[in-house]
C-alpha cells in the first residue's frame, strides 16, 4: 500500500520520487517513481499518526505530511542531505567511500510539533545536534533508513538532547519505523521505549512480550531515567489512568525496583506525588515504596506533593500512609515553609491538622499569610484560633501519661471478678485492663507478642503497687496462637470468667482494590472470626451456666470505612453479632454490648501501626470535639457497661467518638464527572441513539 501526503512543502524527498498533483505530493514508500496518474490509497496522517492504517507490510511507508521543518541546510553533511532526498543510491556510494554515517551536525532544526494523544499536550521537537539517523527516522522512507543502517549508522546514537532514534520515531508517531528499530533489536533500553509506546499508543502487548523475553525492567536510559519513573512521569492527573495503571502494574509485577531513583535522587513515588497521581501513589506504596525516601536535595514525596500545590489529595494520601510531614530539605525548608511561600490556605490547613508546623510562630507573620489575613478576615480569625488552641498530639499524650491511675468508678467495684482483655498489653486494651485492676478485678491480658505482654504486665503491676491501697488483684498474661486456646487457659486458671473484653484487633490502610485475599482474610479473622470464637468459648465454657458480660470493641465504621473496607466489614459484622448474641444468650444472664471508639483514640502503638501519628492528626480535624480521644475515655465506657449501672443495657453499641460519626467522612472524593444524571431527556436521547424507540421497560 502507498500513502498520499497532503501539504505544499518540500518534504526532502528526491526529485525522482515525487510527482505533483496540484498541491498534493505523491510518494512511493520505497522511494521509487510513481507511474503518472497511479492511484494512491489515502491514509489519514493528521497528527502524525499512521496507526489508523491497518496495513501490516512494514515496507509500506508514507513520509509524514505534518512534520514541517526549519533547517539550516548549509551545515548539514552529505549523508543527511542524501537522507533528506531519500537517495539510497547516493547513500550506497557514500558508504563505499567510508563516509562517516554518524557524524553530528549542529545546525538548528525544528522538525515538528508533537501531538501527544492525551490531553492538549503538544510541544516542539527541536534538534541542534543530530545525525543522519535522526533525520531519517523522522523524515525518510523505510528503505532509506535500512540503507543508512547498512552503511553503518548507529541505531543508538543520541542527538544532543540525548534522544535515541527510537525515541524520536516514537515521538512523531512513526510506528512502522519504531517497529523496524525494535526489530533490529539493537536499541539500548528498548524496554524503556516500549514503555513510552505503551503510554502513547497503548502497546501493552509489546511491553508484555519484552518482559516475558527477559528485558531488564530496571535499566535506565542514558539520562538515568528508569522505565518506572518514565511511566509515572508521563502520566497526567486528568487521564483516566486505565492504561497508565496497567503499565505500572506490569512493571511492578515484572520486578521493577520501586525505589530506584533517577540521577537527581527522585523516586517514582516522588514523581507521582508531584503529579497528583493518587492511584499511582497507592500502587507504589502497596509495592513497598519507601514513603520517606529523599532525593539529592533532601525532598521526600510529601515535599514534592506540597510543591505541586493544589495537590491536597496526594498530600492526604501520603499523610495517611505515614509520610513525614515536617522534615527539612537540604536548604532547611519544610513543607510548611513552602505552604507559607505559596500562601496556600488549604495546604496550611492540612499541615496544621497534621501538626506539621513545628515553628508555628512563623506562620502569623509570613508575608503572604499577612496579606491573606488582611484580605480575608475569616481566615485571620481561623488562624488565630488555630495558633492558640492547645492541639498538639504529643501534648495530649503527655496529659494521658499512665504513670498515674484513677477512675470515676468507686474503688472495689469489680473486686474478685475475673476478666479477659484481649489486646490488653497496649493502648486502649491496656487502659481497660489497668482500670479493671484498679477497681479490684483479676485480669488476664492476651495477645500475640509475649514481650509486649510481659513488659505491660510488669509496668501495670508496678504502677498499681504505687496507687492501690489494697491487695493487688491477679494479672496474668497469655501468648496465644488462637483466641480459643487463650480462653481455655484463662478459664482454667481462674475457675471463672465474669467479663470478656474483645479489644484485640486492627487493620492496615489500603484502597479496597489493592487488598489481597490474604490481607482481607487476616483482617476478617482477627476482628470478626477472632471475636466470635472468643465469645463462643467464653459462653460455652463459663457464661452459659454462670452469666457474664461481654464487650466488643469495634470502630466508627457506620458511614462506611473508606481505605479500611476490610475492617469496616468485620466491625459491622461484630456490631451485628453483638445484637444476635445479646438475644441468644439473654436467658443465661449474659449481656453483650459494643463500644465504638472514634477513629481518633491516640496511642503510640496505634499510631505506629500506620507508620506515624499523621493519620490521627488528620482525623482530628474531622472530629467535632477537635481533639483526640483518650484511651481512658474508652475504658470508662467499657467499665460502665461492665458495671451494674448498665444491668439493663444489652445489644447496644456505645459511640465514644466526640460526635465524629455525625460529622465528616474520612475520605474527600476528588471532583469528577463520572456520575451521569438520569433525566427523561437523557433517557429519550439514549433510546434514540441506540435505535430503540419503543416504550419498553429497561429493568
Ligand atoms: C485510619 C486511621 C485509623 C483510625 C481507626 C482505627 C484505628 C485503629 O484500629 S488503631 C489500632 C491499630 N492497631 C492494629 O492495627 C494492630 C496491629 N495490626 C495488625 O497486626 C495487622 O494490621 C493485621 C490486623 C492485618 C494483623 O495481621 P496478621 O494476622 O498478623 O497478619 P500479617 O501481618 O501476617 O499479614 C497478613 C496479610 O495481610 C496483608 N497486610 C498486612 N499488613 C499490611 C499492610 N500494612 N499493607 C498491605 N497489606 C498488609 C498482607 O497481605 C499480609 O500477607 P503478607 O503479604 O504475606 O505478609
Ligand atoms: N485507636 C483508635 O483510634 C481506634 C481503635 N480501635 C480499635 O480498638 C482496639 C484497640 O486499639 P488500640 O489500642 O488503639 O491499638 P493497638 O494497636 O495498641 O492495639 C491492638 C491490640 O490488639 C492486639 N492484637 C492484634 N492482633 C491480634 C491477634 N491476631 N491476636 C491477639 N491480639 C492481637 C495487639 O497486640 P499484639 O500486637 O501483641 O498481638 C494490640 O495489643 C483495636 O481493635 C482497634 O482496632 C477502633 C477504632 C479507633
Amino acid at each position: 500500500m502507498m500513502y498520499m501526503c497532503l501539504g505544499d512543502q518540500n518534504f526532502g524527498v528526491g526529485e525522482n520520487d515525487r510527482r505533483y498533483l496540484g498541491d498534493v505530493i505523491m510518494i512511493n514508500p520505497e522511494g521509487e517513481d510513481l507511474a503518472e496518474g497511479e492511484a494512491v490509497p489515502v491514509c489519514h496522517m493528521t497528527g502524525g499518526h499512521d496507526v489508523s492504517c491497518d496495513d501490516e507490510d512494514e515496507d509500506t511507508y508514507a513520509v509524514p505530511s505534518d512534520i514541517p521543518f526549519v533547517e539550516n541546510k548549509g551545515d548539514e553533511n552529505e549523508v543527511i542531505s542524501a537522507v533528506r532526498e531519500n537517495d539510497c543510491l547516493l547513500l550506497q556510494q557514500l558508504a563505499q567511500k567510508n563516509v562517516d554515517f554518524n557524524s553530528l551536525c549542529h545546525c538548528q532544526w525544528v522538525p515538528c510539533t508533537i501531538r501527544v494523544q492525551r490531553g492538549d499536550f503538544s510541544r516542539q521537537l527541536q534538534m541542534t545536534g543530530y545525525a543522519a539517523i535522526h533525520v531519517a527516522v523522522i523524515h525518510a522512507s523505510i528503505k532509506t533508513i535500512k540503507c543508512l543502517l547498512t552503511g553503518g549508522a548507529d541505531i543508538n546514537l543520541r542527538d544532543s538532547n540525548r534522544r535515541s532514534p527510537l525515541q524520536l520515531a516514537a515521538a512523531v508517531d512513526r510506528l512502522k519505523v519504531v517497529r523496524l528499530l525494535i526489530d533490529k533489536g539493537d536499541c539500548d533500553n528498548t524496554f524503556l521505549m516500549a514503555v513510552f509506546l505503551l503510554l502513547t499508543f497503548h502497546y501493552e502487548d509489546l511491553v508484555r512480550t519484552l518482559v516475558e523475553s527477559g528485558a531488564d525492567v530496571n535499566l535506565p536510559d542514558i539520562k538515568g531515567t528508569t522505565p518506572l519513573s518514565f511511566a509515572v512521569g508521563h502520566m497526567y492527573p486528568s487521564s483516566n489512568f486505565g492504561t497508565d495503571l496497567t503499565i505500572i502494574r506490569i512493571l511492578l509485577d515484572a520486578g521493577c525496583d520501586v525505589d530506584k531513583s533517577n540521577p537527581a535522587g527522585a523516586s517514582a513515588l516522588m514523581l507521582a506525588a508531584g503529579l497528583k497521581l493518587v492511584p499511582v501513589i497507592h500502587m507504589l506504596l502497596s509495592a513497598g515504596a519507601n514513603i520517606n525516601k529523599m532525593d539529592n536535595a533532601g525532598h521526600n514525596a510529601f515535599h514534592t506533593a506540597v510543591a505541586g500545590q493544589r495537590n491536597l489529595s496526594a498530600m492526604q494520601t501520603l499523610m495517611w500512609n505515614g509520610a513525614a510531614t515536617h522534615t527539612s530539605n537540604k536548604k532547611g525548608e519544610t513543607p510548611l515553609d513552602k505552604a507559607l511561600q505559596f500562601g496556600s490556605i488549604s495546604i496550611l490547613r492540612l499541615l496544621l491538622s497534621a501538626d506539621a508546623a513545628p515553628h508555628r510562630h512563623d506562620i502569623m507573620t509570613a508575608p503572604r499569610i499577612v496579606q491573606l489575613r488582611n484580605y480575608l478576615p475569616e481566615f485571620d480569625a481561623w488562624l488565630r484560633q488555630e495558633m492558640h488552641e492547645p492541639r498538639s498530639l504529643r501534648r495530649i499524650c503527655h496529659v494521658s501519661d499512665m504513670a498515674v491511675i484513677s477512675s470515676v468508678f468507686r474503688s472495689g467495684l469489680f473486686k474478685d471478678r475475673v476478666a479477659i482483655v484481649t489486646g490488653g498489653g497496649t493502648g486502649i486494651g491496656q487502659a481497660i485492663a489497668l482500670e479493671l485492676l484498679y477497681l479490684g478485678c483479676n485480669v488476664t491480658i492476651a495477645s500475640r507478642k509475649v514481650d509486649r505482654l510481659e513488659k505491660a504486665a510488669k509496668d501495670m503491676n508496678s504502677r498499681l503497687a504505687k496507687h492501690l491501697n489494697a491487695p493487688l488483684p491477679k494479672l496474668n498474661t497469655f501468648l496465644n496462637a488462637t483466641f480459643v486456646q487463650k480462653k481455655r487457659n484463662t478459664v482454667e486458671v481462674h475457675g471463672r470468667l465474669d467479663f470478656l473484653v474483645n479489644n484485640a484487633g486492627g487493620q492496615f490502610l489500603s484502597p479496597a482494590a489493592n487488598i489481597t485475599l490474604k490481607g482481607w482474610s487476616a483482617v476478617i479473622d482477627t476482628n470478626l472470626t477472632g471475636t466470635f470464637l472468643c465469645c463462643r468459648e467464653a459462653y460455652t465454657q463459663y457464661m452459659k451456666e454462670n452469666g457474664g458480660t461481654i464487650i466488643n470493641i469495634i470502630a466508627d465504621m457506620f458511614k462506611g470505612f473508606p481505605l479500611m473496607s476490610h475492617t469496616g466489614a468485620a466491625r459491622a459484622g461484630v456490631d451485628n453479632l453483638t445484637k444476635s448474641l445479646a438475644i441468644e444468650w439473654a436467658d443465661s444472664g449474659v449481656r453483650v454490648n459494643a463500644v465504638a471508639p472514634g477513629s481518633s483514640i491516640y496511642s503510640d502503638t496505634a499510631a505506629a501501626n500506620y507508620g506515624s501519628d499523621d493519620i490521627f492528626s488528620f482525623i482530628k480535624s474531622r472530629v467535632p470535639a477537635k481533639r483526640y480521644g483518650t484511651v481512658e475515655e474508652i475504658s470508662a465506657a467499657v467499665c460502665f457497661l461492665l458495671s451494674p449501672a448498665a444491668a439493663f443495657i444489652s445489644g447496644e453499641t456505645v459511640f465514644v467518638d466526640g460526635g465524629g460519626k455525625l460529622y465528616q467522612n474520612m475520605l474527600d472524593i476528588p471532583d469528577h464527572q463520572r456520575s451521569k444524571a438520569y433525566t427523561w431527556e437523557n433517557d429519550v436521547k439514549e433510546q434514540e441513539s441506540s435505535g430503540n424507540c419503543g416504550p419498553q421497560s429497561k429493568l
